[in-house]
């Protein structure tokens, strides 16, 4: 079942550039140029690009925040501006630079106004906040204001707070942003036991490849306001050429311009001791018995191709 569609979506912003000393015109910037996509229920979905991409102009039209210039959007059946508070119910928002909860509270509290907000049976509100509990370790600060909350800490609490009403879809704007790492582990461990459920879609924007790549089958490219990419993580890698890398220690020293098949020698270390190789295949045994019939094999790593990488060649292409 599709939850998201976006059809010829559009958002243009109109700014006042400097023309001369005094002088101002006004520009068109278009955020977003003309976006189509549909997410299913249950995806998981990776919304990236370089800064100033479209991003969060975006996930703002998706949540009802801002009004389309141009084209098409409904999430859950609903279109998000006009439907804005029946669409609340229905979706999560979690914001890493900005918190909903209220400062001067503490998390119990929060999470008990929300309850009212969204009119949550209680039982319905205490099994799911029991989960988050459970899941996120929130027990040793319920009791704490949230603004003496550590970020990861209050990270949590914005994610459980997203989630108390039972949301179809969850919209997460870096949600990893400034955490350690501990709190980042936890933030996507949760996530995942969230998507795996299979109730729940959801969509994140993030600068950190380790969240997509633990958390989302799916990749949306963006930039400029356009689609660049929508498939999976490997489809990048074999769009990119992406190549695993073989990294092996010899008894024997390797000459330079050695060649072997299915793989590329790019690099001689250690007087020709260590050598490394670009498999032009997935499988490295091959290679490894060409090489083991050479020399003697002291040690062997496989290093796999680095999303980073692929992704900073898309953004400058
Ligand atoms: N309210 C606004 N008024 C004018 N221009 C805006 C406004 N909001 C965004 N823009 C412009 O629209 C473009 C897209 O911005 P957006 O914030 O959606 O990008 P982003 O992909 O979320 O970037 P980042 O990764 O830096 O958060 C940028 O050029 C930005 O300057």
């Amino acid at each position: 079942m599709t939850v998201i569609r976006m059809d010829g979506l559009r958002k243009d912003f109109t700014v006042r550039v400097r023309a001369g000393r005094l002088r101002r015109t006004k520009r068109t910037v278009a955020a977003v140029d003309g976006i189509d996509l549909r997410i299913e229920r249950g995806e998981m979905v990776g919304y990236i690009g370089p800064n100033g991409a479209g991003k969060s102009t975006t996930l703002k039209m998706l949540t009802g925040v801002l009004t389309p210039s141009a084209g098409t959007v409904s999430v859950c059946g609903l279109t998000p501006v006009p439907q804005r508070t029946r669409l609340a119910l229905r979706i999560g928002v979690v914001f890493g630079q900005r918190s909903q909860l209220w400062w001067d509270l503490p998390l119990r509290e929060s999470f008990s106004l929300l309850r009212h907000i969204y009119r949550v049976p209680a039982q319905e509100h205490a099994a799911r906040l029991r989960r988050c509990v459970g899941l996120l370790d929130l027990d040793g600060f319920l009791d704490t204001p949230v603004r003496q909350l550590s970020l990861g800490q209050r990270m949590r609490g914005d994610l459980t707070a997203a989630l108390l009403h039972g949301p179809e879809v969850l919209f997460l704007d870096e949600p990893t942003i400034g955490l350690d790492v501990v709190s980042k582990q936890a933030v996507r461990s949760f996530l995942a036991e969230l998507g795996a459920t299979g109730d729940v879609t959801l969509v994140l924007t993030t600068h950190d490849l380790a969240d997509i790549e633990r958390l989302c089958r799916r990749l949306v490219v963006i930039d400029h306001g356009r689609v660049v990419h929508d498939g999976t993580i490997e489809a990048l890698h074999t769009r990119y050429g992406s190549r695993r890398r073989l990294v092996v220690d010899l008894d024997a020293p390797l000459p330079s311009g050695f060649t072997v098949d299915g793989a590329t020698l790019v690099s001689l270390e250690a007087d020709g001791h260590r050598a490394s190789f670009d498999l032009l295949s997935d499988e490295a045994g091959p290679v490894v018995a060409r090489l083991a019939a050479l020399s003697s094999l002291r040690d062997l790593s496989l290093v796999e191709p680095d999303i980073e990488d692929v992704v900073a060649r898309l953004y400058a292409s």
